[in-house]
């Protein structure tokens, strides 16, 4: 029999991406899907959803009540205004949630099921109901070097990231292009003329970036041509809150550190947000807990989950597999840049890149209804 699931946050940017995903892999077929809209109740469901319900209110906690499963990519102030009512009107349901809100929460779990299933399944076992999708960062960084972390080889480690513009939403996407547009237009005439002076092109583009016109209010400076290294919000002691985030929720998707057993592996770094679409690159120093061999380190990547892919540490694979256009639109997590560095030889570094709307967002949410299920 198929379950009713509730789907809130459908049409947003990771809940298309989690639709297609769902389509792709057939997972309505398991499920009768409930749409939910917090601006169109009693709309269309989406077409390609045959025979589902017009859109009900996502607001409306007795409709909400109704469903045994939850997913919601609707966002952060949405769970803030649903979740606690939900659960005080009684609620017993699994709920699922891209948003960053619930995830520190003791009693949920983080999910990225090929680095944490055994977490989750002794969640689901006993009782535990709120399962929430990790930070895109961490998320695509464990997937690619989960084999490094999950057999205890790493001291500690240190990232820094090259995050994309949909990192912060489909806006952010939006005014990128524009930024690039207005900056490429500035200068097309000299781009036209081979002969123009290289620092004339420069001095102009540099002009209209620091024009207070050039539209500018999401990411709050420019970004084109440039870049910004801080991401989310300032915590008062000189980390932003996304570099919180790469420690406090790498450890607890590994089951470390406050409220378990093993200790924490320090993990810290600096977040960057950069000109890219929507895949997040890191670099890496890993310090680990011993001196292995290279290709044992490379044979523990590739061999962790099937979609970690060592990327050999040559300009030529590197240029062609380890970028964010190589990578956008597909589940592969390809490692590369493996080395030991000058420091000594339990010193590795990586570079490893991920499309943050797929691994980052929408797939450990989609894998973790049909773990809800029983069909994975
Ligand atoms: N962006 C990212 O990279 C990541 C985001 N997340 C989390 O996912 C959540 C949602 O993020 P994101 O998908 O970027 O948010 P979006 O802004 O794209 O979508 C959120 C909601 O906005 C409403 N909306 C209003 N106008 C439009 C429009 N023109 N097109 C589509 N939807 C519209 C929709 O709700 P309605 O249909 O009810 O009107 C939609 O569900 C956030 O909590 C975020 O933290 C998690 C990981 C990565
Ligand atoms: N903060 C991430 C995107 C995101 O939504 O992260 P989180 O799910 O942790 O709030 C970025 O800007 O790239």
């Amino acid at each position: 029999m198929t379950q009713a699931v509730g789907l809130v946050g459908w049409r947003g940017m990771v809940g298309s991406v989690l639709m297609q995903r769902m389509r792709d892999e057939n997972d309505f077929s398991l499920i009768e899907p409930v749409f939910f809209s917090t601006s169109n109740v009693g709309g269309a469901a989406p077409a390609w959803a045959d025979g589902a319900p017009a859109l009900q209110d996502a607001y409306d906690i007795e409709a909400l009540k109704k469903l045994p499963i939850i997913v919601t990519a609707q966002g952060g102030d949405y769970t803030t205004a649903v979740y606690g009512k939900l659960r005080a009107a009684g609620w017993t349901g699994i709920w699922i949630d891209a948003a960053s809100t619930l995830r520190m929460k003791d009693d949920a779990i983080i999910v990225l099921d090929p680095v944490n299933r055994p977490v989750i399944d002794a969640a689901l076992a006993r009782g535990v109901r709120d399962f929430v999708g990790g930070n895109c960062t961490v998320s695509c960084m464990l997937m690619g070097l989960g084999g490094l972390f999950r057999n205890g080889l790493v001291e500690w480690g240190t990232s820094m990231t090259y995050q994309a513009a949909s990192g912060g939403g489909a806006q952010h996407m939006r005014e990128l292009l524009t930024q690039f547009g207005l900056l490429s237009g500035e200068v097309a005439g000299e781009l036209a003329d081979p002969a123009a002076a290289i620092l004339d092109i420069d001095r102009k583009v540099l002009a209209k970036q620091k024009d207070a016109a050039l539209p500018h209010e999401h990411f709050g400076v420019p970004l084109a041509g440039s870049l910004i290294p801080w991401i989310d919000k300032d915590l008062d002691n000189g980390m932003s809150r996304e570099e919180w985030k790469g420690g406090a929720e790498t450890n607890k998707i590994l089951g470390r550190g406050p409220g378990f057993d093993a200790p924490a592996i320090p993990f810290d770094g600096l977040c960057v947000r950069i000109g890219a679409m929507r895949c997040h690159s890191q670099a890496l120093t890993l310090k680990l807990t011993r001196d292995i061999p290279l290709d044992e380190i490379e044979d523990l990547l590739r061999n962790d989950n099937p979609w970690a892919k060592v990327v050999p540490n040559t300009r030529e694979a590197t240029m062609q597999d380890l970028t964010p256009v190589a990578v956008t639109g597909t589940l592969t997590i390809p490692v590369g840049r493996l080395r030991k560095l000058a420091m000594g030889p339990q010193y590795l570094s990586a570079f490893t890149v991920g499309d943050q709307l797929l691994w980052g967002a929408a797939e450990p949410l989609r894998r973790m209804l049909r773990i809800a299920l029983g069909q994975a």
